[in-house]
């Protein structure tokens, strides 16, 4: 594990508009001068509304998307475009878990199977070391003795610590999470929450945590970022960003959050925590498998 950071500097993406009101083919900027940096084992919340750039940032941080100008570095090396041979060597090192962890996976393919299939190209190992490294990559998430079973014999909590355990199988140094507990019931949700903190704490990990849960990411993440039409109008200690919010777009997403206390509740006269809060505080909660 390296010391070094993942930095976005003015990055920016344009996609061409199918439809809309800014008329067919034309151009606009889903991401938008966007600077950011992850440091070494901290954990940054990406934040805002739906379709303020979140994702596209995050899938331009792991190198699963380019940038359409701007830079990507990695220890203060350019990160190479996706699918050249710099960028293989250097995916390993960031991976990212999506939100829809059945989508994620292979109906037909045994969870074992998935879960070493990073190692077929990220690495020269044989057959029985990947199937070992997937076995300790599962065990690493609590799903030790269901490497043989399929994604339809795995509950929906079971199936995204089966897509955590092939996002950790190349032992990568930063994790980009999207969304990672969003399709998850309620119930399930803190404890996917623990075992990503779990593993963030024991593998050293630097993570960007994309969520539209800002209780969630006020309890896990030491800095937070605040995207507003492709812009980041607000970074900053995670503290001070929900403390004192500096910018109105900040304070009216907080607005929008239920009180955490029923003190606060009763001075801003909103409704009470939303359960994945109170639920992530109960960190070691296991999931029965
Ligand atoms: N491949 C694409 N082609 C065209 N437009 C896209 C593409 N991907 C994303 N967009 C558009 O870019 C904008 C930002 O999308 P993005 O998914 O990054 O936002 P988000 O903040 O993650 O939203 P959500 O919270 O709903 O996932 C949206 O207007 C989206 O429709």
């Amino acid at each position: 594990m390296s010391g070094d950071a993942l930095v976005l500097d003015a990055v920016t993406r344009r996609y061409r508009v199918r439809n809309g009101w800014l008329g067919r083919g034309a151009l606009f900027n889903a991401v938008d001068g966007v600077s950011l940096a992850l440091e070494h084992g901290g954990t940054l919340g990406l934040v805002g509304e739906s379709g303020s750039g979140k994702s596209t940032t995050g899938r331009i941080a792991a190198g699963i998307e380019p940038a359409s100008s701007g830079t990507v570095t990695l220890g203060g090396a350019c990160l190479a475009p996706p699918n050249s041979s710099a960028w293989r060597r250097e995916r390993r090192r960031i991976q990212m878990v999506f939100q829809n962890a059945a989508g994620a996976l292979d109906p037909r393919m045994i969870i074992r199977e998935q879960v070493a299939e990073p190692l077929l190209a990220h690495s020269d190992l044989g057959r029985r070391a990947r199937a070992a490294r997937a076995d300790a990559a599962l065990h690493d998430v609590g799903l030790d003795r269901l490497g043989d079973r399929y994604p339809h014999e795995l509950s929906g909590g079971q199936l995204q610590r089966a897509v955590i355990a092939r996002a950790l199988v190349l032992d990568p140094d930063f994790l980009v999470c999207d969304e990672p507990v969003s399709a998850l019931d309620v119930s399930v949700q803190a404890q996917i929450i623990n075992l990503l903190m779990d593993l963030r704490d024991r593998l050293n990990l630097t993570c960007l945590f994309i969520s539209h849960d800002l209780g969630v990411v006020r309890h896990i993440c030491d800095r937070v970022a605040v995207m507003h039409r492709g812009r980041i109008v607000e970074i900053g200690p995670a503290e001070q960003v929900f403390r004192a919010p500096t910018h109105g777009y900040t304070r009216a997403l907080l607005d929008a959050i239920p009180a955490a206390t029923p003190a606060e509740r009763r001075r801003r006269g909103g409704p009470s925590l939303h359960p994945t809060e109170s639920a992530v505080t109960k960190r070691h909660a296991e999931e029965p498998i």
